[in-house]
């Protein structure tokens, strides 16, 4: 059976050259003095043969055979994918500062006690969410030297419902889904991408998007976008009352062709049909650009190809251009080179931000694309999505830990973070395992701890 794999693929020798290749391009940072060239990308395609069609049989929704191994179409890889998956380095750990964490840590027993009750987080917890907008006369002027380009208001457009479930393994009952979403409307949150008319034979767990938006009709004030990756699609999206719809190109060939089945310059004619027919209803498109860092295929990205398809996007009429980090490998150091040759052709306001968390990166990516001005940002409650059987590879960063660093930063969401953990901890329980969102742990370990007190 391997050996079919294989030969299905790409000969085994070949198969060898491109995971040394990939692991030594991929598995340390990307960092500014590793910007790819052509070269590169040339170098990497060669080796890939851009074969990356998931194959019709019976492996199971997204799963594309890529020299060899196995990758999701939407996200992240599966446990053959090591080279993005396992722990390679072998620099220190920094030691924790035990008498400091100690002191932390009581303190903010000593006041979860007093002030916060289970899914709610009292103000007096401030000085851990310390604002510096709020308390300006209390921060140093550095602190505003850093901060000040933060916007006041960042959107957050929830993903859980798409992103978050499409890869799970066992079907999530439809009745489950259209819960999620309307708890996650009554936590302020005001985008919540709700499904996908997308191929059920590629991902059949979102093959109930029709009765998910008949589910979720009576939900006012709330946009529902819906993935849209043609006009078939298109056409049942509003059908089912979709009001809001979202193409999906990609800035790798290969991962276009493994995701939607065609190049990119195809894409960009079926989204032009789809940007067209939706303008005709005044029915607002976002686009998505995967992979703006890394591809499974092609390695690392370069910025001017996220550019381009970004700005074909935007030309297209797109609202909002939501710029993907698929595989979650991108760090500040290639977030950033990536956002500027984006924010030259397509208006800074109109673009949003995607990170998947598979190397823990997001936060410290989403806080810098906020230095640089975006205020929209894209994440998953419970940190949903992803693979769960790949070992290290996670799915989008969790909403709860925006929200988290962005209370800190004094930056509105008009989102309740106690109302966000409380549906992240009944979506986790649906699921059964735990909250990916390392904000939902901690505040809830200092609540039962605080409770016993
Ligand atoms: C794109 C297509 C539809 C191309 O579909 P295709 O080009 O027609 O060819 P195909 O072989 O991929 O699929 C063919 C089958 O799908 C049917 N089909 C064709 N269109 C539709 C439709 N709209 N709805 C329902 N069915 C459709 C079509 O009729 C045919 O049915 P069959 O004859 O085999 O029975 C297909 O490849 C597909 O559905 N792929 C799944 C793509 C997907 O949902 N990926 C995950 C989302 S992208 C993502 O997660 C990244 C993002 C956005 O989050 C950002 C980031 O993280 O970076």
């Amino acid at each position: 059976m391997l050996l079919d794999i294989l030969a299905y693929t790409v000969s085994f020798a070949n198969f060898l050259q491109f995971i040394h290749f990939t692991m030594s391009s991929l598995e340390e940072p990307l960092g500014l003095d590793k910007l790819p060239s052509m070269n590169t990308v040339d170098r990497i395609q060669r080796f890939s043969s851009g074969a990356c069609r998931p194959r019709e049989d019976n492996f199971g929704m997204g799963i594309c055979f890529i020299e060899g191994r196995s990758c999701s179409t939407s996200n992240s890889c599966d446990e053959d994918n090591e080279e993005y998956t396992a722990e390679t380095y072998p620099w220190k750990r920094h030691t924790r500062d035990i008498a400091q964490c100690r002191t932390f840590s009581q303190k903010t027993m000593t006041k979860g006690r007093n002030s916060m009750k289970f899914g709610m987080i009292d103000d007096s917890l401030s000085d851990f969410h310390s604002s510096p907008r709020g308390n300006s006369k209390d921060i140093p002027h550095s602190t505003h030297k850093f901060l000040s380009s933060i916007p006041s208001y960042v959107k957050i457009v929830e993903v859980g419902p798409r992103d978050g479930l499409q890869n799970e393994k066992n079907t999530v009952p439809t009745a489950v889904k259209i819960e999620l979403i309307h708890r996650l409307a009554s936590c302020g949150l005001s985008v919540i991408e709700a499904t996908s008319f997308v191929s059920p034979k590629w991902v059949p767990q979102l093959a109930d998007a029709k009765d998910v938006m008949q589910g979720v009709h009576g939900l006012e004030g709330i946009r529902l976008p819906v993935l849209t990756p043609n006009l078939r699609g298109f056409d049942a999206a509003i059908a089912a009352g979709a009001r809001e719809v979202a193409v999906f190109a990609s800035a790798s060939e290969s991962f276009s062709k493994s995701n939607i089945n065609c190049n990119i310059e195809e894409s960009l004619v079926r989204y032009r049909a789809v940007t067209r027919a939706a303008k005709e209803l005044s029915i607002p498109v976002r686009g998505y650009v995967s992979c703006v860092i890394g591809c499974p295929v092609e390695g690392p990205i370069p910025p001017s190809k996220v550019a381009y398809v970004a700005k074909e996007l935007y030309d297209m009429g797109c609202f909002e251009i939501s710029l993907g980090d698929t595989i979650g490998v991108g760090t500040p150091g290639t977030v950033v080179p990536m956002l500027l040759a984006v924010m030259a052709v397509v208006p800074t306001e109109k673009l949003a931000v995607h990170f998947h968390d598979t190397y823990g990166q997001s936060l410290s990516n989403i806080l810098v694309s906020l230095q640089m001005g975006i205020s929209t940002v894209d994440s998953s409650i419970a940190g949903l999505g992803g693979c769960p059987y790949a070992k290290g590879a996670s799915g989008n960063v969790a909403t709860e830990d925006v929200v988290y660093m962005l209370n800190g930063l004094g930056v509105k969401t008009n989102t309740d973070l106690g109302k966000l953990m409380s549906v992240g901890d009944f979506i986790s329980k649906q699921l059964g395992r735990p909250s990916g969102s390392k904000t939902a742990v901690a505040l809830s370990q200092v609540t039962a701890e605080a409770s016993k007190i």
